[in-house]
Order: C-alpha cells, then sequence, then structure tokens
C-alpha cells in the first residue's frame, strides 16, 4: 500500500529520510503519526527510525540534541522542526516490566517493529509513502481492533504500561480491544504495580477524556484492570455506573471530579486521593474546590458569598459535573447569580485595612481583618453598598460586637 499524497508534517521531515538514506543507511516514519496518517486523525508528531547509529545520526545532521541516547533517540532539528530519530532496537532486557535503561540496537526494521505494542503501532512508512505491515495493523486498523504484536503476554512483560495504553486507545480511538490481548491484560494485571504513578495517570487521563470513554471504561473494568490503578481496586462496582451516563468529562479536573463522586470519597479523603495520583497541587485544588462546590449545590442553593469564594471556574465546572451525573441543577441561574454579584474579588472592596485604621480608629491587629470579611458578607449579602460610607456606617455599628 502507497499513501500517494502525503499531510504536509511528513513532507517537510520527508528530507531527513533521504539525508539518512543518502548516508547509505535506511529510514522510515514509524508509530503513531503512521497509526493516524491512515486513520485520517491529527498528526502531531512524526517519529523515524533508521539502522544508523546515534553518533551516526549526529554526524549527517549539523543540529542534534541527545534526548534519549541511551535509548538510541537523537532529536534532529531540521528546517525549524525537531524530529526524534531512534535507531531500531529491540528491547531484551526488561527485569522489571518497565521500559529498560538500555536496548539492544539492531539491524533491521522488521526486529524493531516486532518489539512494538499493538498491531496498529507497529506500521512504518517508506519516504515513499510506501507502508511496512508485518503484523496485519492495517486489517486491525480498518476492522478497529487493538491487538498485541505476537504474544500479548510478552509485550506486557516488557512494558505493563501497555495494558494501560490498550484501554486508552480503546477510548481515543474508538476501536475494540482483541479476546486474547484483552485475556492477557486480566491474567498480567497486577504488573502495572512496578509502573510509575505518573505514566499511569497520563494514560487514564487520555483514557477518560478521550471521545469514547465510556467503552474504555467498560474494558477497564471488564477487564479487571481497574483493580490495579491507584485507590480504585473494590471500586469497579460504583465505578460501573459510569457506564449510564449520558455525557463524559471534557476537562481533567472535572474527570477527577467526577471519578471521586462515583467512588463516593468524603470531602477529607479528596487530597489524598489526588496526592496518591500524583496530580500537581494545582490540579488538586480545583478538583477539591468543584467536589466541595457540587456536594452543596446537590444539597442546596449556595450563597452569596459561597459563589463568590467559588468563583466561576468552579461553578461551571460543577455545572458540568452535575450535567454529566444527572443532577437538577440550574447553571443558567447559578452563572447569572454570579454575574450579579456586587463584587467578584475582595480587591474591589471600596475600603481596606488601612481606612478602617485612618478613619474609623480601629487599632491594627486581626481585628482588621475579621472587619474586612465581615463587610464583604454584608455587601455579597445585599445588606449594604460598596462604597466607604455605607461601610464605614456598618463598621461602627459591629465594632460593638466584634
Ligand atoms: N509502551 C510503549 C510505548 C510506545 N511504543 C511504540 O512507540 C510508538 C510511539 O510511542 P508514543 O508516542 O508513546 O505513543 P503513540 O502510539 O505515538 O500514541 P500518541 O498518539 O499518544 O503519541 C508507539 O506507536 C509504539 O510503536 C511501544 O511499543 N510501547
Ligand atoms: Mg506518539
Amino acid at each position: 500500500m502507497i499513501v500517494e499524497d502525503l499531510p504536509q508534517i511528513f513532507k517537510e521531515a520527508r528530507p531527513i529520510i533521504k539525508n539518512l538514506e543518502q548516508a547509505g543507511f535506511k529510514a522510515y516514519f514509524v508509530g503513531g503519526s503512521v497509526r493516524d496518517l491512515l486513520l485520517k486523525r491529527p498528526i502531531h508528531d512524526v517519529d523515524i527510525a533508521t539502522n544508523a547509529y546515534p553518533a551516526e545520526v549526529k554526524r549527517i545532521f549539523p543540529v542534534t540534541i541527545d534526548t534519549g541516547i541511551q535509548h538510541g533517540t537523537v532529536t534532529v532539528k531540521y528546517g525549524e522542526e525537531f524530529y526524534e530519530v531512534t535507531t531500531f532496537r529491540t528491547e531484551s532486557t526488561y527485569q522489571d516490566f518497565r521500559r529498560p535503561d538500555h536496548v539492544e540496537f539492531v539491524q533491521n526494521l522488521s526486529e524493531d517493529l516486532k518489539r512494538r505494542d499493538f498491531t496498529i503501532n507497529a506500521l512504518a512508512m517508506a519516504g515513499s509513502g510506501e507502508i511496512i505491515d508485518h503484523f496485519g495493523g492495517i486489517t486491525d486498523l480498518n476492522n478497529k481492533v487493538v491487538r498485541a504484536v505476537g504474544e500479548a503476554r510478552e509485550r506486557f512483560h516488557e512494558d505493563a504500561l501497555r495494558m494501560m495504553r490498550a484501554v486508552r486507545f480503546v477510548s481515543q480511538l474508538g476501536f475494540t480491544l482483541e479476546r486474547d490481548t484483552k485475556k492477557a491484560i486480566t491474567e498480567n494485571r497486577e504488573l502495572l504495580h512496578h509502573i510509575a504513578v505518573e505514566r499511569i495517570r497520563e494514560e487514564f487521563l487520555k483514557l477518560g477524556l478521550g471521545p469514547d470513554s465510556k467503552d474504555g471504561f467498560s474494558v477497564l473494568i471488564d477487564s479487571e484492570l481497574i483493580e490495579d490503578l491507584p485507590l480504585l481496586a473494590g471500586k469497579s462496582s460504583l465505578l460501573k455506573n459510569y457506564l449510564t451516563l449520558n455525557f463524559f468529562p471534557t476537562t481533567e479536573p472535572i474527570f477527577w471530579a467526577l471519578i471521586i463522586v462515583l467512588i463516593k470519597l468524603t470531602n477529607d479523603e479528596v487530597r489524598a486521593f489526588m496526592r496518591t495520583w500524583k496530580n500537581s497541587n494545582e490540579v488538586a485544588h480545583q478538583v477539591q474546590q468543584i467536589v466541595e462546590c457540587f456536594d452543596i449545590v446537590s444539597e442546596r442553593e449556595l450563597t452569596n458569598r459561597e459563589l463568590f469564594d467559588f468563583g466561576v471556574t468552579t461553578l461551571a465546572s460543577t455545572i458540568d459535573l452535575a450535567d454529566i451525573l444527572g443532577e437538577p441543577v440550574n447553571g443558567v441561574v447559578l452563572i447569572d447569580r454570579y454575574n450579579h454579584l456586587p463584587l467578584k474579588d475582595a480587591h474591589e472592596l471600596a475600603v481596606d485595612g488601612r481606612f478602617l485604621m485612618a478613619n474609623l480608629g480601629i487599632p491594627a491587629g486581626p481585628r482588621i481583618g475579621r472587619l474586612l470579611q465581615l463587610t464583604l458578607d454584608a455587601i455579597l449579602a445585599g445588606q449594604i453598598k460598596n462604597n466607604q460610607k455605607s461601610i464605614a456606617k456598618y463598621v461602627k455599628k459591629i465594632t460593638s460586637v466584634v
């Protein structure tokens, strides 16, 4: 099979293949870019594989970066773009179910393709556009099947993350998981414990935000791989509710908040959950806010002060989450109420601590902060206006009790 009209991104990279060939080496496009080309999906980067050793690649191209020399990868700058050029390799020295620290270089492409994870990812393309398919990858693309190259068990022992990748592709590409590949996941799922949580998280997120995340989740539960995800063991009956949803998350914080609500964590448990999954403090905080806000809106109306404290980003995410979970929350009304708050940020307060000290004779100290908070409450509750005169009057009144 020959692809006649290559997208621009391949055309721009073709001189790299030509240069390697002119120096007497073989070189091909490999991996995800060839898969995505045949699926007519957007292509974000093209990877090149060659029988040239890294030192030889570096001799051919004037600007290179040593990105992963021990794995055989050199980044080549060509034009304004950067390309990963990796020497054909096998990964025969796995000891701990993770990608190895060093690899064995090999001379031919098929040895290299043989150790790749799935048939759809084991395709290569020559500079001419000719597709090289040793493992039935094109048929599997046409049938929308994720199938391990050769023995699935071996592929998963080489790199256990591939089990997550399999399920991620189900969600991302709308494919089904081939039976033996799925069986091998069930039989080898504990191997996932050898994998860094950050890598698992990345795949889990791609799964959760993929267009067919419901199918991805279904396979995750069916294959029992879910039992080996951090803090999700024993939760599959709760997570089955994911399969009954009509909408699915579109952002990272909403995805996490959804999982947390489905597995019924208490607010106190959210932080530890997010930390175990090695999320950044920023994402963890956003998720915590959404879960807290969701808890409130499921029970009662938010107060103006709560609208103010949560802010519009958390509100919008909470409304999305409520929508996904079928919780009756009137998002339009909530956002409208937010938009009509007398102020949206504490900086918009017409007075500050200095004003209270200078004009009302209140001594410096923590009391100033408390008075400002009460003032903010009163303004948000509509009891007083946000101007110096009404604030001064109000503060004078409450200084007798605060
Ligand atoms: N655990 C892994 C990771 C990657 N690969 C191989 O390396 C290629 C590139 O890997 P990567 O960019 O991580 O994944 P892609 O399949 O390209 O998917 P994405 O579109 O998310 O980049 C894959 O296609 C596959 O051939 C593999 O065999 N085993
Ligand atoms: Mg890729």
